[in-house]
């Protein structure tokens, strides 16, 4: 049994979900941000959400969102933790937390090494981080660019709450993102899909298994 945890986000469809779950993944990602190819309803991500409660850690991504939204998704969806992937404060991180009480994962985007700076201030409020890679220039989501970075980065990060590797990764390059990181947890996005927006069942079970080294 691997202790690697592994996410994959911006599931949108029942067969894929189902996929994610046979393969072991420890946490699923339903997206709420409209801008992305990935966003689901409510609806949909109820649906989804049902089919993985008890076996997955279920996320909700969201970019910004305001209380009213956040507390509309955990009323109907109830994830288990809100991935805050915008430029949410760490007194906001703190307060959504207390206020919808999930836990909450916040996403670092990083380029260079002082981008990991301000990791240290979510890390007294968040439960997760998320270590994704900065968007390139005029993207429109500030996540699932499909970029990556230097991955030696995260080399002995001495935070108290665990962390997850993200950004660019896929089947093939995800082990060797691991030994340089040295990381227990990884999530992915577009390296599951066929097309952008289309997760595939056998990129899912391929990643998962390649990070989980089974
Ligand atoms: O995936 C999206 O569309 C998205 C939109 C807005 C914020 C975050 C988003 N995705 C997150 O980014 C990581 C990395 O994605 P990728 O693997 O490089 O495509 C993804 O896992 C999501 O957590």
């Amino acid at each position: 049994m691997s202790d690697m945890k592994v996410k994959i986000c911006g599931l949108s469809t029942e067969d894929t979900m189902e996929a994610a779950l046979d393969a072991g993944a420890d946490m699923v990602g339903l997206m709420f941000f409209p801008k992305s190819p990935r966003h689901v309803t409510l609806s949909q991500a109820c649906r989804l959400a049902d089919m993985a409660r008890g076996k997955a850690e279920i996320v909700a991504l969201t970019v910004n969102m305001d209380p009213d939204g956040l507390s509309r998704i955990n009323e109907l969806v109830k994830p288990d933790i809100f991935q805050l992937h915008g430029t949410e404060a760490p007194e906001a991180c703190a307060a959504i937390k207390v206020m919808q009480g999930t836990k909450v994962m916040k996403a670092v985007p990083v380029a260079e090494k002082a981008d990991l700076e301000q990791a240290h201030y979510y890390d007294i409020v968040a439960d997760w981080l998320l270590f994704d890679a900065k968007p390139p220039p005029g993207s429109e989501l500030p996540g699932g660019n499909g970029v990556s970075y230097d991955w030696t980065l995260l080399k002995d990060l001495d935070l108290q709450k665990p962390f997850m590797l993200s950004g660019g990764l896929d089947a093939d390059n995800v082990r060797e993102a691991i030994r340089q990181s040295g990381v227990t947890a990884v999530d992915v996005s577009s390296g599951v899909e066929r097309e952008k927006g289309v997760k595939d069942a056998d990129l899912i079970r391929a990643f998962v298994a390649a990070a989980k080294g089974v």
